[in-house]
């Protein structure tokens, strides 16, 4: 198997004399999850139009499987799905139609797959429906079936979760994580939430202003795991009155949000609180810590306002 599913080499695009992409480069393994985010205008449609082949580049290359998307393209789109803005589905066919339709575009894709994709994401029930009926979800659901008919290599996703209810967020992370687990295919999601993307990604890209300003792994470490170091923590607890006062007593501020208490603190401390809340019967369900670092780059990023 190849060990690089998809590279970006130095990708550069300008338009009308502005450089928008000043140089992209990064590696995605087969079965890695990348997520892509930034603020509004920061360079991501751009990125991805480039990497499915539907905007030339400027400068560098985008290689699917080693092949370049500009000089052998037929070689490279066969491995590239995608959903690029809405997925085109036509409303008036039903489900299976839909992927009836596209599978005509491809050779060799048999009903059985159809009916494997379909399965996958979980559309068995309403297949035979006709799209219109379906819901914003279902047809997110469609459009993923479809970009993976032909098993792609690389799944490439902008905005997948846009305008989905928090069920319908859930299931999609986790078909994403499946393909990813069980089929190898190395994905490409981008979006503007942190918070959604960093729960079915392996490793997290933040673009601004058309440059990669922060990669690191989700699970990475960071510095502030540091033995010695504070580290911000939510306990989740059931009775939150008596575990402030807990905190409160060690002159540890607290920040109450319903049963979760953030905090932070020297984790060395974190054992020794927990067994004080126990043996004054409170219930921990949870210490988690929370990963500041990329959280808080993203916010001063975004700065609340997700319009560049
Ligand atoms: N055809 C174009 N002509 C001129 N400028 C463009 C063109 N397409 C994109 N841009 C500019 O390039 C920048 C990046 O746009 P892009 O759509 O890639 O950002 P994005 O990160 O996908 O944002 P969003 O989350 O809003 O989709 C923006 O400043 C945009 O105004």
């Amino acid at each position: 198997m190849n060990e690089i599913a998809l590279e970006l080499k130095d990708v550069k695009k300008t338009i009308s004399n502005k450089e928008i992409i000043k140089g992209l480069n990064f590696q995605i393994k087969p079965g890695e999850v990348y997520g892509f985010i930034g603020p509004n205008g920061a360079g991501k449609t751009t990125t991805i139009r480039m990497m499915v082949g539907l905007m030339n580049l400027t400068e560098g290359d985008v290689k699917i499987l080693g092949k370049s998307i500009q000089s052998e393209y037929k070689e490279a789109a066969r491995n590239i799905g995608a959903i690029v803005e809405n997925p085109e589905l036509y409303s008036f066919m039903t489900g299976w139609q839909n992927l009836m339709h596209f599978a005509r575009m491809y050779e060799g894709i048999t009903k059985e797959r159809i009916r494997e994709v379909v399965s996958l994401v979980g559309l068995d029930n309403v297949i035979n429906d006709k799209v219109k009926k379906y819901s914003l979800g279902m047809r997110q659901r469609l459009g993923v079936a479809q970009a993976i008919l032909h098993k792609p290599a690389v799944l490439i996703l902008d905005e997948p979760t846009n305008g989905l209810d928090p069920a319908g967020i859930r299931e999609i992370r986790d078909y994403i994580r499946r393909l990813a687990e069980e089929d190898q295919v190395a994905v490409v999601i981008s979006s503007h939430l942190l918070s959604e993307i960093e729960l079915m990604c392996d490793r997290i890209g933040i673009i601004k202003h058309g440059e990669i300003i922060s990669e690191r792994y989700v699970n990475e470490e960071s510095d502030q795991d540091d033995a010695q170091s504070d580290v911000k923590v939510i306990f989740d607890v059931g009775q939150a009155d008596e575990a402030i006062k807990v905190l409160e007593d060690r002159d540890i501020e607290v920040k109450r949000e319903s049963d979760k208490l953030v905090t932070e603190i020297n984790r060395q401390e974190i054992p020794n609180i927990v067994q004080t809340m126990v043996n004054q019967n409170i219930s921990v369900f949870g210490v988690t810590p929370i990963k500041a670092t990329l959280e808080d780059q993203f916010l001063e990023l975004t700065g609340g306002n997700v319009i560049e």
